[in-house]
């Protein structure tokens, strides 16, 4: 119990000092924002005070300076941009009106992400995904407009009728909020929609639009918007009415090479706001502008955001890895879960002692599954419960990786490991939200290790998991006498046992007896803490399904697939050629390597090695001819 207190108050205190450094000691009304919307913050959001970035990014906005915001997630980027630009809409002499057609434009990106096995369904699927989840940008718009009436918010994200959004458009809307593509679609086709009055671009998540490749549909946008300070309105498109001073404003929790492009053609000598920025601490003043030409921007962004720029992560997200051979992935993974659960438990409920009382919450923790292959409903239903459960995990893809806001996420675990180090840092974005304490777990094989040195080039260090430490709390049953002695990962009873037990339980001959005793060893080592997200290819969680061996032999393929499709300079880090097929296998509970599955891997992997040979021989000929 005074372990427990003790945990308790310097848990406490890191958080009021992680809560000082995330929020400022100013108000949002001594930031210049109208008084109504202060109350609306306050009332609607229950926001007392502003945040860091809101707090510096505030003033610049109303000041009418373009702006570049590279803040770590959860920092909240949104009000920041938001917030100043209903009180400048608010305090135009003439209130403006639905005639005057749409002043503000938010591209923003939130939900959808590219996920490896599903890429190709999920893309299909982006609009509605992106409807399910990019509405948190619309909900804090139409909260904070609440008082103000005569100012329309309104959306253009897909997964509904065009006819509708056209009729949306015609009526007038002065904030809209929207995706690239259907973006351009209705300002090449849609001629009701009035946007020379266009007063603000704001590119969130701007990293993410031109990762995707939305670089081009972006440049168009510019193009037909005739953006910065209209010096130039393109040919033969929609011109901006010149007497409109534009502003647009760009945020990122990355910056890349890409984002400084768009900077340089969609900005106009920005003020650039950085929290924690190691670039920003060698200039003197809290903001600094580049009051040169915006080739100058590109030339000095370029020098400080390099291809191996560091991420910002919030600092008190406790970032490990943990280094499991395969065919102990799936059982580390659970016995992490249980661990975690009974850590946060015993913190939370320190009146909750007994193994019984701490099973009893853990049983009545929910396991939930979000990718973008569900229908819209599905993942709408557990995206709200996800929210709302008070102890619940969440197995899900990309599809969840950025810009979603679950409150209270205590650990991330990337079962598989993302791709660029980009999709780490957003991944590992959704918890250590806004000064929360938050921890983040990556799954590597020892073959893929490199990997860390992949996030350290971007400033991103781990340090690894105890995981011996972790499985000296696990029973020996009869290697008893070894209790000082090291036990190695694929020895240890705990989770060879364990691994036997998920086996007997996928594979098709089980007694009614077995099965129950699987359910309940997965019950016992479920998480009960608050809120777990684990990341991973196949989220299809192999129990508690009728055909539970079709579907784990299903995200075998999906996997080993997947793994194949890593790009660039992955490639070498995860090397298909060096998997254990049957280890993988054991990765799923399935005792054996799927053979018709790896008939089509292999099938795949001799096309792959084809098309490499081919590529060698048509660059060799182009040699010789040079
Ligand atoms: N001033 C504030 N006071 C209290 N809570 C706030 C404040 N500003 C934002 N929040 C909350 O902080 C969370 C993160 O905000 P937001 O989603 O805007 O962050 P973000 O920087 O855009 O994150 P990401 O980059 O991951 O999309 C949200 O739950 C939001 O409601």
């Amino acid at each position: 119990m005074e372990q427990n207190n003790k945990n308790n108050g310097r848990r406490l205190k890191a958080e009021s000092k992680n809560s000082s450094e995330v929020f400022a000691s100013c108000s949002f009304s001594s930031l210049g924002l109208h008084p109504t919307l202060c109350d609306q913050l306050k009332e609607r959001l229950g926001f007392e005070v502003p945040t860091q970035v809101q707090a510096q990014a505030i003033p610049v906005v109303l000041s009418g300076r373009h702006v570049l915001v590279n803040a770590a997630t959860g920092t909240g980027k949104t009000v920041a941009y938001l917030a100043p630009i209903i009180h400048l809409l608010q305090e135009y002499d003439q209130r403006i009106q639905r005639t005057d057609g749409t002043l503000g434009l938010a591209q923003i990106f939130r939900a959808f992400v590219w996920n490896m096995i599903w890429s190709r369904r999920e893309f299909e699927n982006f609009e509605a995904v992106f409807t399910a989840w990019s509405s948190k940008v619309y909900e804090i718009l139409q909260k904070l407009l609440h008082r103000f009436h005569w100012i329309v918010p309104g959306y253009i994200m897909g997964g509904e009728n065009r006819s509708k959004e056209k009729a949306r458009l015609r009526k007038g809307v002065s904030i809209l909020v929207a995706t690239p593509g259907h973006l351009l679609d209705h300002l090449k086709n849609t001629s009701s929609f009035l946007h020379t009055n266009l007063r603000w671009i704001i590119f969130d998540e701007a990293d993410r639009i031109l990762e995707l490749g939305y670089g081009k549909d972006i440049e168009e946008i510019i193009n037909c918007l005739g953006t910065r300070n209209d010096k130039s309105v393109s040919k033969g498109t929609s011109a901006g009415n010149p007497k409109v001073q534009k502003q647009n404003l760009l945020l990122s929790a990355t910056l890349n090479d890409k984002v400084n492009h768009l900077a340089n053609i969609s900005l106009e000598n920005p003020v650039m706001i950085g929290l924690d920025d190691k670039m920003l601490q060698n200039v003197s003043h809290k903001h600094f502008s580049l009051e040169s030409d915006v080739l100058d921007v590109a030339e000095e962004s370029r020098k400080m955001f390099s291809s191996n720029e560091e991420y910002k992560l919030p600092a008190q997200l406790v970032q490990k890895y943990i280094k499991v051979p395969c065919g102990s992935r799936l059982v580390v993974l659970l016995s992490i879960l249980k661990d975690l659960f009974e850590k946060e438990a015993s913190q939370k409920w320190s009146t909750l002692q007994s193994e019984t009382e701490l099973r009893q919450i853990f049983l009545r923790c929910k396991t939930l599954r979000l990718h973008g292959n569900m229908n819209h409903e599905d993942r709408k239903t557990t995206f709200q419960m996800f929210k709302t459960e008070k102890s619940a995990l969440l197995l899900s893809t990309d599809v969840s990786a950025r810009g979603l806001d679950f409150p209270k996420v205590r650990c991330i675990i990337q079962y598989d490991s993302p791709g660029e180090a980009t999709e780490y840092v957003h991944r590992v974005g959704r918890t250590a939200r806004l000064g929360e304490r938050g921890d983040s777990v990556l799954f590597l094989q020892p073959v893929e290790v490199d990997y860390l040195k992949d996030l350290e080039k971007h400033g991103v260090t781990l340090t690894e998991y105890p995981l011996q430490k972790l499985l000296s709390s696990f029973p020996l049953f009869r290697l008893k006498h070894q209790v000082n002695k090291f036990v190695s990962i694929e020895m240890h009873p705990w989770l060879v046992a364990l691994q036997r037990a998920l086996e007997s339980f996928v594979s098709a001959e089980l007694g009614i007896k077995h099965r129950q005793r699987t359910i309940e060893v997965v019950s016992m080592i479920k998480s009960q803490t608050p809120y777990y997200l684990v990341w991973g290819r196949s989220f299809r969680p192999v129990y508690y399904q009728p055909k539970v061996k079709k579907l784990a032999k299903d995200a075998f393929s999906s996997w080993v697939r997947a793994y194949t499709a890593h790009r660039g300079e992955l490639k070498r880090i995860f090397m298909v050629k060096k998997l254990h097929l049957g280890h993988v296998a054991k990765s799923f509970a399935l005792k054996e390597q799927p053979s018709i599955v790896n008939k089509s891997i292999q099938k795949h992997l001799k096309k792959r090695k084809r098309d490499d040979k081919q590529k060698v021989k048509s660059k060799k000929r182009v040699i010789s001819k040079s």
